[in-house]
C-alpha cells in the first residue's frame, strides 16, 4: 500500500475550559474521503482547522506527506511555510461560500488566484484553464466574467470546489460544504464532487452532520463526542453495525427521522 497522504497521532486542540479535540489519531491515504460526523459541539470544526494549521495544536502531531513524497509536521510548520502549501498541496471548502469565495472579483479571477499565487501570468492561459475548471464543475463558461454574488448558492459551492482543486491539491478539508444547500441541489453537488474525487485521486477530509452525505461519499468514518473519536472505521461498518452507544444514538436518530 502506498504512504498515507495524512498521518495524525495523538493530536489536541485545548480550549482551556474542557473543550477542543484530544488523543486523535488516523490515517487518510490518496484518494479516500473522510467524513467526521458528531453532534454540534462535539469538536469537528476544531480538528479541522487544527489539522489544516489554522488553529495551532497543543499536542500530537500531523504529518502530510507532498506530491514530492516529502514528508511535513504540519504542527510545527513555519507560517510562510504552511501558507505555500495551502495554495498548492491542500484546499479549504467552508460551510458558506463567501468565507472561502472573493465575492468581489469575477468568477474566473476566483479561480485563477491560486495559479497566479504559483506563479503562473500568462492571462489568455490562466482565462482558458478557469474556462475549463467552471466547466468541470457545471458552471457555463460564458459565466467566467460574473462575480460570485450573481451566482446561486449551489454554484457558489461549486466554484469553490474549482477554485480550490485547480491547483490539483492532494487533500481537501471541507467543513459542511452541503450544509447550506437545499436537497435537490446537494444530490447534484455530491455527484460531482464523488466524480471529481474518482477522477483527480485527491483526499478529502469532511465534516458534516448528514450522514446520508457519510453514506454516498465516505470511505471511513470518525464519529466524535465531547472532543473525542468514539468510533472509526469503515463508514458501511459504522452505520450498518455502530459498536458506541453514541453511534447507535447517532444512526439510530436518522433512520427515525
Ligand atoms: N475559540 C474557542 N474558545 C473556547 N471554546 C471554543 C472555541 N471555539 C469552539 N469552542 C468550543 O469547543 C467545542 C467544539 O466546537 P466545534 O466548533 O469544534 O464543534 P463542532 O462539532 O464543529 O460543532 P458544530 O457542528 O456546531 O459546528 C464547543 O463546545 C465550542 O463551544
Amino acid at each position: 500500500m502506498s504512504q498515507p497522504v495524512l498521518s495524525v497521532s495523538g493530536l489536541a486542540k485545548d480550549y482551556g475550559n474542557g473543550q477542543g479535540c484530544f488523543d486523535i489519531d488516523f490515517e487518510l491515504y490518496e484518494g479516500e474521503v473522510l467524513c467526521i460526523v458528531g453532534e454540534s459541539g462535539s469538536g469537528k470544526s476544531t480538528l479541522l482547522s487544527t489539522l489544516a494549521g489554522r488553529l495551532s495544536a497543543d499536542a500530537g502531531s500531523v504529518r502530510f506527506r507532498d506530491r514530492a513524497g516529502s514528508s511535513h509536521e504540519l504542527t510545527t510548520l513555519a507560517e510562510a511555510e504552511r501558507r505555500r502549501l495551502a495554495r498548492s498541496e491542500w484546499g479549504f471548502v467552508t460551510q458558506h461560500a463567501r468565507d472561502g469565495l472573493r465575492m468581489n472579483v469575477s468568477a474566473g479571477a476566483n479561480v485563477s488566484e491560486r495559479l497566479m499565487a504559483l506563479g503562473q501570468r500568462h492571462y489568455g492561459q490562466l482565462r482558458e484553464t478557469a474556462a475549463q475548471w467552471l466547466e468541470k464543475v457545471e458552471i457555463s463558461r460564458e459565466r467566467l466574467d460574473d462575480r460570485p454574488t450573481a451566482f446561486s448558492g449551489g454554484m457558489q459551492q461549486r466554484l469553490q470546489i474549482a477554485r480550490n482543486l485547480v491547483t490539483q491539491p492532494r487533500l481537501v478539508f471541507m467543513d459542511e460544504p452541503t450544509g447550506g444547500l437545499d436537497v435537490s441541489v446537494q444530490a447534484r453537488f455530491l455527484d460531482l464532487l464523488r466524480r471529481l474525487v474518482h477522477d483527480t485521486g485527491i483526499a478529502v477530509i469532511m465534516v458534516t452532520h448528514d450522514l446520508g452525505v457519510t453514506r454516498l461519499l465516505a470511505q471511513r468514518t470518525l464519529v466524535m463526542q465531547q472532543g473525542r473519536v468514539v468510533e472509526a472505521g469503515l463508514t458501511d461498518q459504522i452505520l450498518d453495525d455502530p459498536q458506541h452507544p453514541y453511534s447507535q444514538l447517532l444512526v439510530s436518530s436518522i433512520l427515525q427521522a
